[in-house]
C-alpha cells in the first residue's frame, strides 16, 4: 500500500494538535502523529539563551522547517503512515510541500476556529506568542483545497469521528489538495 498521510492544517491554537493524538489513537491503522511542534516545544532539541530564549533563530528557522519537511517523505517512504499537524504560513511553503509529498496518498484536513476563540485559547495556554493565532488565521486557509474541513470549536470526538469516516471513504491518492494528480493503482 502506498504511505498514507492526513495533513492537519490551521492556525496556532485551533486545535490541530489534539485533533491528531486522538486521530492516532482511533483511526484503524498504526498511524504516527509527528510535529514541528516536537522541535519547538515539547522536546530539548533548540539552543537557548540561560533565560530560555531560542539562540541563533533567524538562522535556524529555515533549515529547521526544511528538516522537517524532509523528514515527511523519509517517515513515509519507510512504510509509516502518519497524521502531522502543521500550519502551512506562505505559498513558497505549501508548493514545497507539494514536491515532496506528491507520490504519496495525501489527506488535507483544514481547521477551522473564530479568531475570538483562538485568541481566548491562546491566552489560556499562555506558551504561544500572543497575536501568532490571529496572524495564522488570516493567511492559513488561503493555499489550498481540502479534502475536509471542520469546525474545531465542536467536541473533539465529533472531529474525529469525521475524519475517521471521510478517510476510510476517500479514494485512495485522489486528495483535493494535489489536483489532477493519478492515484495510486488499488494494488500499489
Ligand atoms: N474541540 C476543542 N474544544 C475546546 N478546546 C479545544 C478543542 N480542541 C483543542 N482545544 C484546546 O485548544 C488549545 C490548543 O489546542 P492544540 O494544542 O491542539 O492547538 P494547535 O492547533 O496544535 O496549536 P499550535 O499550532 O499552537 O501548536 C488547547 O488548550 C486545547 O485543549
Amino acid at each position: 500500500m502506498t504511505p498514507a498521510l492526513i495533513l492537519v492544517n490551521g492556525a496556532s491554537s485551533a486545535g490541530k494538535s489534539t485533533l491528531c493524538r486522538a486521530l492516532r489513537d482511533a483511526l484503524p491503522g498504526a498511524f504516527l502523529h509527528f510535529s514541528l511542534d516536537f522541535f519547538m516545544f515539547d522536546a530539548q532539541v533548540l539552543p537557548r539563551t540561560p533565560e530560555g530564549r531560542l539562540r541563533d533563530w533567524a538562522t535556524l528557522r529555515p533549515r529547521v522547517f526544511e528538516g522537517f519537511h524532509r523528514c515527511l517523505p523519509a517517515l513515509l517512504t519507510a512504510g509509516n503512515d502518519l497524521v502531522v499537524d502543521y500550519i502551512i504560513e506562505t505559498p513558497e511553503m505549501w508548493a514545497e510541500f507539494c514536491t515532496q509529498l506528491a507520490e504519496f496518498d495525501v489527506f488535507l484536513v483544514g481547521v477551522q476556529c473564530s479568531v475570538e476563540e483562538l485568541e481566548r485559547r491562546e491566552i489560556a495556554r499562555g506558551d504561544r506568542g500572543l497575536g501568532d493565532a490571529r496572524r495564522d488565521a488570516e493567511t492559513v486557509h488561503t493555499f489550498t483545497a481540502y479534502d475536509l474541513t471542520l469546525d474545531c470549536t465542536i467536541p473533539l470526538a465529533q472531529n474525529v469521528a469525521r475524519v475517521s469516516q471521510a478517510w476510510q471513504d476517500r479514494e485512495a491518492g485522489a486528495s483535493r489538495a494535489f489536483p489532477g494528480r493519478r492515484p495510486p493503482s488499488p494494488s500499489s
